[in-house]
């Protein structure tokens, strides 16, 4: 037996970040940056106005009013885009339109609304002070600034940062191609019948789409028989496309478990029981070189694996911390018991209220019941020395991908 940290440290050194790869902005979208991105030019690049309305000298309105407005001739049309835009001299404006270059001259733009919209001459009936309604050079993001650094994930908000500094591509550590592929001859696919024995296929359902929660692309293949030569085929034909595998089912103490039968002793594949609850039988190791997760078969057991041993390998692999899922300190609403020795992973329902957070474990926890797991939205980690928790103790809960 090992601990969770054990095995988790065994995995995390046997995996590194992915090579970079240049992208184009969109293609992007959900990669990690391996650069930092800093701005060539100013943002804005350049003094313009924040308002569709007239550039002036601010001095030459200073007694505007609604019962005195002050009458200055039109000499401009300042459009955004325009270039070549020429300096105003005091007691003269430009009408000019938002994002448009502020004129040389110009220290103040007059909104629309707070005059007559004249075209030939323009009544401002308001003052304004020096500044008003302008978009300073650099104001935004100074020249040479950093933008987005490396080790970020590129989000929307981000690409519209990237292209906004002039970038149409960025180097990134690419989205990890993880395998999924479960083993079992009761299973079925969904969407065809069962005869008595069977059941429909869940888990690579569900790990393919862990897979894109956590960053990565998920290949889902189909369910491979109990048969040691095709897990085996399985596995080489998948190794040439895939920066992981991971498989589910076949690795306890069965007549037919055929993944850790065919495994063993592969590559560096070795097979450990590890002190946590799910998930007690797990498998890792090297098949020429790409990392080979084998999670238990029980559906909980296979998703809590992913989230405990996978999730932090992949975040590696994008060039990110091995963090675990987002973590809250919680209070427990009811008492919970805890097998001693094991880590214990229960599923719960966790809320904020009044400014705390509450945590309540579901009803049943057996590693077939995925009910409990697809309405929790959090594990509650029960460390391994601990064998009762009653209710009002703190205990941490990690929060699943909503
Ligand atoms: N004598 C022992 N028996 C078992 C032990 C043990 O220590 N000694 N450990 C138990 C624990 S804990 C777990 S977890 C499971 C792990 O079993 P396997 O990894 O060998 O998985 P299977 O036997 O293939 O399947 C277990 C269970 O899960 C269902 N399953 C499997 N794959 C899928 C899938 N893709 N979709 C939906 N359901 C799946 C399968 O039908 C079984 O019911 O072993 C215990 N036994
Ligand atoms: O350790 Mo198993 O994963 O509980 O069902």
């Amino acid at each position: 037996m090992r601990t969770v940290d054990e095995h988790l440290t065994e995995i995390l050194g046997s995996v590194a970040p992915l090579p970079p790869l240049d992208l184009a902005l969109l293609e992007a979208q959900g990669t990690v940056l391996a650069e930092s991105v800093s701005a060539p030019v100013p943002l804005p690049p350049f003094d313009n106005s924040a308002m569709d309305g007239y550039a002036v000298v601010a001095a030459d309105i200073a007694a505007a009013t609604e019962a005195g407005p002050v009458a200055l001739p039109v000499v401009g049309d300042i459009v955004a885009g325009d270039s070549g835009v020429s300096a105003i001299r005091p007691g003269l404006t430009a009408r000019i339109m938002t994002g448009a270059p502020l004129p040389a001259g110009a220290d103040a733009v007059i909104p629309v609304e707070w005059t007559d919209g004249g075209n030939a001459t323009v009544r401002i009936s308001r003052a304004a002070p020096p500044g008003n309604y302008i978009r300073r050079a650099g104001e935004d993001v100074l020249a040479g600034q950093v933008v987005a650094e490396a080790g970020t994930r590129i989000t929307a908000a981000r690409i519209g940062m990237l292209a906004a500094v002039g970038r149409s591509r960025v180097t990134v550590r690419p989205k990890p191609r993880i395998v999924v592929v479960s083993t079992g001859d009761e299973l079925r696919e969904p969407g065809t019948s069962l005869a008595p024995g069977q059941i429909w296929e869940s888990n690579s359902f569900m790990l393919t789409a862990a897979v894109a929660e956590a960053g990565g692309t998920g290949f889902r293949q189909a369910t491979v028989q109990d048969e040691p030569a095709k897990v085996l085929e399985m596995l080489h034909d998948q190794l040439v496309r895939a920066d992981a595998i991971v498989t589910t089912g076949g690795v306890s103490m069965g007549t037919r478990d055929v993944v850790k039968e065919v495994l063993s002793g592969t590559g560096t594949v070795s097979f450990h029981k590890v002190r946590m609850r799910p998930g007690k039988p797990q498998g890792f190791g090297l098949l020429e070189g790409i990392p080979v997760f084998t999670l238990p078969g029980n559906p909980v057991s296979a998703y809590v694996s992913f989230q405990v041993f996978v999730r932090p390998a992949l975040r590696v692999m994008q060039g990110l911390p091995p963090e675990p899922l987002p973590t809250v300190s919680a209070v427990v609403a009811e008492d919970v018991k805890s097998p001693a020795g094991l880590r214990h992973f229960l599923r719960g329902r966790l809320s904020f209220t009044r400014g705390f957070y509450t945590v309540t474990a579901a009803g049943v926890q057996g590693s077939h019941q995925l009910g409990s797991l697809s309405s929790a939205n959090a594990l509650i980690e029960i460390p391994e020395d601990v064998e009762a928790m009653p209710a009002g103790s703190h205990v941490e809960v990690m929060r699943l991908p909503s």
